[in-house]
């Protein structure tokens, strides 16, 4: 076989952002690009993609993950790309307990498919995505790299849940998600020297529109605010992050609620969507914060509960040497980034005022003990590393 090029996917619970890249001595990016808005219902679907010949946009209709996928294959066969491409990689949310990148046959699907429950916002997608493709080019090897494999590390007084021990046994544990963020997170931080990801005390933070933070001691995740499910942890663009159960229980007695229902605003018509009552994107809420109190309310929620996380983490580790922000808030937001920060003195936190506006890699003062950074994530590269891993008659 001619090995040239990996296409990675990205299935989200309303987007497919996918990568082509060349294969040579090193991994180069040929061309990325996103379908947005899927399974919204009445809501079309936007393809964007950009490569060496500029950027290309097209509105279609609204679709479903097999539909955006077609779509999707479609276009990159019809421009002439899925034909010098060797194998595909796909992030899956949850692997359960597996910790290694593997190739897709038939009893690791119907495997997955049992993992459907425990995120059934991600994984029943992303699986569909990866038959649609099987059914298409049933000679393209498929390798699945997992979110979850990253916090495998974690001690047991973190993964733990404190509800009646039989519940283990299904399965009700910290899982941890984000996990090819953060690998390439650790990996950044050991590019460009940074020796707290080797020996040295590390909190990442993602913050996207599903945001969640990892506590890294010596390379190894010991603690991360995403739990069960991608909706705890942090207040997110329209998940709640951590609530008490209690709610639950009133919510369907007072209100009717059922399980569906509860998971549906829990998931999505929460977190900053839920406050503020207008948006899920930062860029809104911080451009109407002035003249709207609920998006100020929004917006002050996130920071002061990110903030938590971060002391919190600092306590587990005895300490924090780096402080990482990434995701599309952490990456481009110098006022989310400095609210998080503002008080944080005391732990060694100080921002430097014009690096944080500059979204410059280091943004903390020499006086500050802790390395502040902006690393912008990659969990693309780190799919089509290990494709190029798993995948035999790719390596050079
Ligand atoms: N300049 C910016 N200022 C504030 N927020 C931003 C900025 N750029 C992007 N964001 C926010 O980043 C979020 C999307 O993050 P991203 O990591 O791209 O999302 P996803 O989780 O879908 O991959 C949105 O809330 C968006 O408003
Ligand atoms: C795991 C998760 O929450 O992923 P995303 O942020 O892409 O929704
Ligand atoms: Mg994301």
């Amino acid at each position: 076989m001619i090995a040239n090029r990996i296409l990675t996917i990205n299935g989200g619970s309303s987007s497919i952002k996918f990568a082509v890249f060349d294969i040579g001595k090193t991994l180069t990016r040929a061309l990325v690009g996103k379908l947005d808005r899927i399974g919204c219902d009445g809501t079309q679907v936007k393809f964007s993609c950009q490569d060496s010949s500029g950027k290309h946009e097209v509105d279609l209709a609204a679709l479903d993950h097999v539909g955006a996928t077609e779509f999707l294959m479609d276009w990159l066969t019809s421009n002439g790309i899925i034909k010098g491409v060797s194998a595909i990689g796909h992030r899956i949310v949850h692997g359960m307990q597996r910790t290694q990148p593997e190739i897709v046959n038939s009893d690791l699907l119907n495997e997955l498919r049992r993992v459907c429950p425990y995120a059934p916002e991600h994984v029943p997608a992303e699986l569909s995505i990866i038959e649609s493709i099987r059914n298409r080019l049933p000679n393209v090897p498929q390798v699945v790299c997992f979110d979850t494999a990253f916090h495998r590390t974690m001690p047991r007084v973190a993964t733990v849940m404190a509800i009646p021990r039989r519940y283990e046994s299904a399965g009700i544990q910290r899982y941890g998600f984000h996990g090819l963020s953060y690998a390439y997170l650790v990996r950044e931080l050991r590019r460009i020297g940074d020796s707290a990801a080797t020996t040295g005390r590390v909190i990442l933070a993602h913050l996207g529109n599903g945001a969640s933070m990892a506590a890294v001691v010596d390379g190894i995740c010991i603690d991360t605010s995403m739990g069960f499910t991608p909706a705890s942890g942090l207040p997110m663009g329209t998940r709640s992050g951590d609530i008490d159960p209690g709610v639950f229980r009133y919510l369907t007695q007072q209100e009717g609620l059922d399980a569906g229902s509860l998971h549906r605003m829990l998931n999505h018509e929460s977190g900053l969507q839920g406050v503020s009552e207008t948006s899920s994107d930062m860029r809104d809420l911080l451009a109407a914060e002035s003249s709207d109190q609920r998006a100020a309310e929004a917006v002050n929620l996130f920071c002061y509960q990110a903030k938590k996380f971060i002391g919190g983490y600092a306590a587990a580790m005895g300490g924090v040497d780096t402080l990482v922000f990434s995701g599309g808030v952490g990456e481009n937001s110098a006022e989310i980034r400095r609210r998080i920060c503002d008080g944080l003195a005391f732990l060694g936190i100080d921002l430097n005022p014009s690096e944080n506006l500059a979204n410059a890699a280091l943004i903390s003062t020499t006086e500050g003990h802790v390395a502040v950074r902006v690393v912008p994530t990659d969990e693309e590269v780190m799919i089509a590393h290990s494709v190029a891993e798993r995948v035999p008659a790719l390596q050079t």
